[in-house]
């Protein structure tokens, strides 16, 4: 039977192992005269490790929630509030990027229908941040919270699961923008690998594992030129950073399906406009040059060609994200294991008719009643493609998704939205 002093002192390689030496008995024994008072040092040292312990972690978390921007009692009972159900068999759907153009509709469409919403944003400076706290105050209205906070932080989204069980991850937070991407490269790779990595872990180590739908773009299909573009064509040719960081995507959530049985959904949305739209696509600043007396520059392609875009309104694309959530099935791991095969799937939501940048100027100037200064130049080589069509019956299919509004019907309402929105309804225009 092993001694008491044994039991305390136990001889596992890497812990503390006395000395047997005579001279440390000695001293041994003039510390602990009896078995009894060795047992209570034993105790009070236990105890003070016990109390010293605590403390620190008491220290650790206090000045966590003094120094984060996120964190304490009254934001985590912001957040289980907001992801609340209210109707029978919903979803509680984390939605990142939720201050933005598609998160910000997509959250409020969710919401409206009694699913629970817990959105994240960075609210970054990639475009003014004032629309996006706008769009923030809208959804706020209608009792979604917005957590501050970067996907690329796992300790924030690690805690967003701990306080909710998530069913659905809508990802749509990323770095947008086609030529953007020669500016500033490293953004790309930060948000649109790096976030959707941590994101993906935090979803695959959830217990329930989440279902996770999420943004790809029109722009994996590069430079092909078979049209129009259909899920099974090749996309290895991309012609931007964005393009290529977009595919990355598809293969890397590709990965964690096939290894921890997460359900995947990848969404190829096609140049998608509408009201509370994205400030650094063509229409947006095409209306707000227009407006303001001031040039715009259209590009053309080779051989005098017009470019063209497959441009979805809103509406319809919120329409396929969240018949993506519906039918998006289970994913089937656990513990960060996989229990069986998953869905994995990948959809065009386009609208089917693409229309060429020139025609967008005109119906523009029809709505604002302003004629455009025009110039055009050939296209530069900064990733933009000459043109983008969509293929769409996979997800007519499987989504049931039926884009309804053409362009000139939908410019007509950004441009109604734009108007009011930036004060020329008041006789005031704020930029
Ligand atoms: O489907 C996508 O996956 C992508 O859609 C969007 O990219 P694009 O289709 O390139 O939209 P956008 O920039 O509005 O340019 C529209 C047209 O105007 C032309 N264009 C542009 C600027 C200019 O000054 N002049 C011009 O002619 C330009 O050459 C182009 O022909 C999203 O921004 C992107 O984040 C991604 O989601």
């Amino acid at each position: 039977m092993p001694s008491l002093e044994e039991e305390l002192f136990p001889s596992t390689p890497g812990k503390f192992k006395i000395d047997r030496g005579h001279t440390m008995n000695r001293q041994f024994n003039r510390c602990f005269a009896s078995t009894s008072t060795m047992f209570l040092w034993a105790l009070f040292l236990i105890a003070l490790t016990a109390s010293y312990l605590s403390f620190q972690s008491f220290v650790d978390s206090g000045s966590r929630y003094f120094t984060a921007s996120w964190g304490g009692i009254q934001w985590e009972k912001q957040i289980r509030s907001s992801a609340q159900i209210h109707r029978s068999k919903g979803m509680s759907v984390l939605v990142t990027g939720a201050a933005g153009f598609v998160g910000s509709h997509v959250s409020l469409a969710l919401k409206k229908r009694g699913d629970g919403v817990v959105g994240i944003d960075n609210f970054n400076s990639y475009y003014d941040p004032s629309l996006k706290k706008a769009r923030k105050s809208l959804l706020n209205s209608r009792g979604i919270f917005i957590v501050e906070g970067d996907i690329n932080d796992a300790r924030l989204i690690a805690k967003l699961f701990d306080i909710v069980a998530f069913t659905h991850v809508m990802h749509l937070a990323a770095q947008a923008g086609v030529r953007y991407a020669m500016e500033n490269p490293h953004s790309y790779v930060h948000s649109n690998i790096g976030g959707l990595v941590t994101l993906l872990e935090a979803c695959k180590t959830a217990n329930p594992q989440p279902a996770v739908v999420w943004a790809s773009s029109s722009s994996v299909y590069g430079l092909n030129e078979k049209v129009p573009f259909s899920e099974s064509d090749r996309t290895d040719q991309p012609a931007s950073l964005y393009a290529a960081t977009k595919k990355a995507g598809e293969e890397i959530t590709h990965t964690y399906n096939h290894i921890y049985g997460l359900s995947i959904t990848g969404l190829r949305f096609f140049t998608v406009y509408g009201p509370f739209g994205r400030p650094d696509m063509a229409y947006f600043f095409f209306t707000r040059n227009i407006l303001q007396g001031k040039p715009i520059t259209i590009f053309r392609g080779k051989n005098r060609v017009d470019l063209a875009r497959d441009f979805t309104y809103i509406d319809d694309i919120v329409k396929g994200c969240v018949a993506s959530l519906d039918t998006s099935g289970k994913s089937t791991g656990s513990g960060g294991k996989k229990r069986g095969p998953a869905p994995y799937r990948i959809f065009n939501l386009g609208n089917t008719s693409p229309v060429t940048v020139p025609t967008l100027v005109l119906i523009l100037e029809r709505h604002l009643k302003v004629k455009a200064k025009r110039n055009v130049v050939d296209m530069p080589g900064n990733g933009d493609v000459p043109f983008t069509h969509a293929n769409i019956s996979l997800a007519q299919r499987e989504l049931g998704y039926k884009p309804t509004t053409d362009l000139e019907t939908g410019l007509k309402k950004f441009v109604k939205w734009y108007l009011t929105y930036y004060g020329y309804n008041r006789g005031k225009a704020v930029h």
